[in-house]
């Protein structure tokens, strides 16, 4: 039996840049209970009035699957365990199992607690033994089990004998400063269990890129509870990443830690934390990141096409993610096809219009466009190559100037000529900067042809200098993400000239927009 321990409100957070509400943590746990994983440390009661009021209102929720662990350390030297404000603060947060970290290593009981070893083995068995007077299950952390364990064996493993006497239920090898390679930890822990006769846990953190294979290891020489957090959220470089050993176990080990419906859920539960922490999804995170299905290669849409499993080791929807192809420079008439697919469009292989396509964004990359962030762009050109595409409107020509007047906010205004259903229309606008002038007069010229507009907005504007030792002569890349609140579309435009490459990207993106809303 494997147990999941999930620390993704505790050491997760002691990740750079995280900081979860009262109610985020709350709504975390709902979702980490679903995807089924055994224990949630839900933080730490003795460290700030956050995590008490958590551990309060977590008693409010009805969990299916998961038990809620408080967290904290063996209570201070010199102190009698029962007036410890640590201990205190994890009796009185109402959890029926707290886990307790103590020192294994001489190094940090000298130099951190700065105290002496045997006061530190009576502060790890007589707050073991305190907690489980209070009737409550006991995790020990070992921490810096293995640097330990290398520097002095015999001290390290009376640490663990103090746990052991003190009562814990199981004992975590911790790998806090994550520099242990897989080969020597699982050399360490068949040596220790032939020395502890207690249930085995392993928490290891990934500085040396390591945790997850670390984890796999140490469950394959027999430690039965593995803790880790979603997306490897934690101090510095991480945690043991759920994310990867969860479907690591289930497919690649048969180790059912959660169900089928549970393991289609991880994808989403990722995506949900990360935005909780209002970080970025992990794009490139193996199994749940946007890109773990990215197929880009010509040659692997080609055979991914005739067979999936020749380019993917499990398929996505397995763990609720899905496939994506991509178009680029590095496309072939294989990747063309495949997207056509997506957009309803038919296309063969075998015809002069494929390749001329290929052709097309071949050079236009070389350019500088890129299509793997446009697929709208990519959509219209594949159209306007089968002339199959029509224009909404023709451009008959703008200006843009820009006042900048010494201690004023520089001022930017567009006129427009475009011609819409055989009408002439001519607008001017004022904007921020001369883009913003030129989106603005755009619009105003198409919005009684097209009312639709009102719904459509860019989302992002972003701008790459391609050839910057052209200085400001050098070719940009302008890529823009528009929304009309339910979808997103992206669109390129590429140019020595800053306003010719949004114009490019601005008007596919405003075509694109109305086409898809159905106003043409
Ligand atoms: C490996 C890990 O991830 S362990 C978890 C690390 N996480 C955190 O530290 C986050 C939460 N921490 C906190 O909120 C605070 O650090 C607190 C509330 C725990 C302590 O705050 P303070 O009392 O102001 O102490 P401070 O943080 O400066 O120093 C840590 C204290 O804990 C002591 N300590 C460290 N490990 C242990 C331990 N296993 N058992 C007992 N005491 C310990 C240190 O000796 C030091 O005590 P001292 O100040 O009396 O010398
Ligand atoms: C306990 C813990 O978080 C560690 O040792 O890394």
């Amino acid at each position: 039996m494997v147990k999941l321990y999930d620390t993704t409100l505790r050491d997760g957070t002691q990740r750079e840049g995280i900081s979860y509400s009262t109610d985020d943590k709350l709504k975390v746990t709902e979702r980490l209970d679903d995807l089924g994983v055994d224990y949630i440390e839900g933080g730490w009661p003795g460290s700030n009035p956050k995590d008490i009021d958590y551990f309060q209102k977590v008693q409010e929720l009805s969990l299916k699957n998961a038990k809620i662990t408080a967290f904290g350390s063996t209570r201070k030297p010199g102190v009698e365990v029962k007036d410890d404000a640590n201990v205190k603060a994890i009796v009185a947060s109402g959890v029926e199992i707290v886990t307790i970290f103590g020192k294994s290593w001489d190094l940090h009981v000298t130099d951190a607690l700065e105290t002496t070893l045997d006061e530190n083995l009576a502060m790890i068995e007589d707050t073991i033994s305190y907690l489980k007077e209070q009737g409550l299950t006991v995790f020990y952390d070992a921490e810096h089990f293995f640097d330990a364990y290398l520097n002095n064996k015999e001290y390290t493993l009376k640490t663990l004998q103090a746990a052991v006497d003190g009562g814990a239920d199981t004992i975590i090898l911790c790998d806090t400063n994550g520099g242990t390679l897989p080969l020597k930890l699982k050399e360490i822990i068949e040596e220790v269990k032939s020395k502890v006769d207690l249930p085995l846990g392993i928490h290891a953190h990934n500085d040396s890129d390591v945790a997850v294979a670390n984890s796999l290891v140490a469950l394959q020489t027999g430690v039965s509870q593995v803790q880790g957090t979603i997306n490897g959220y934690g101090e510095r470089c991480g945690n043991a990443n759920l994310s990867s050993l969860i479907p690591n176990l289930k497919l690649k080990k048969g180790i059912d830690v959660v169900t089928d419906e549970q393991l289609a859920k991880l994808t989403e539960v990722s995506r949900y934390i990360s935005e909780v922490a209002n970080l970025n999804p992990p794009a490139h995170k193996p199994y749940v990141g946007d890109s773990a299905f990215a197929h880009k290669g010509g040659i692997h849409v080609s055979a991914l096409m005739r067979n999936p499993e020749t380019y993917e080791h499990l398929k996505p929807e397995i763990v609720g993610n899905s496939r994506k192809v991509l178009v680029s420079e590095l496309s072939g008439k294989s990747n063309l096809i495949y997207k056509a697919q997506e957009f309803g469009i038919e296309l063969d292989k075998d015809t002069e219009e494929i390749t001329q396509v290929l052709d097309k964004i071949k050079t236009l990359e070389h350019q500088g466009y890129q299509f793997e962030g446009a697929e709208a762009s990519f959509e219209i050109l594949m159209k306007k190559a089968m002339g199959t595409y029509q224009k909404l409107f023709e451009l008959e020509g703008c200006r843009i100037i820009t006042e900048k007047t010494e201690g004023l906010t520089p001022n930017s205004e567009a006129t427009i000529k475009v011609k819409v259903n055989n009408q002439m229309v001519h607008t001017a606008a004022e904007g921020g900067g001369p883009v913003n002038a030129l989106d603005s007069a755009l619009r105003k010229a198409l919005i009684e042809f097209y009312p639709v507009l009102e719904e459509i907005h860019l989302i992002d504007y972003k701008v790459r200098v391609l050839d910057g030792n052209d200085g400001t002569a050098a070719k940009v890349r302008v890529l823009i993400e528009s929304s009309d609140g339910h979808e997103s579309w992206g669109t390129v435009g590429a140019s020595t000239n800053i306003i010719e490459a949004s114009w490019q990207a601005l008007v596919d993106s405003i075509e694109y927009g109305i086409k898809l809303k159905g106003d043409n």
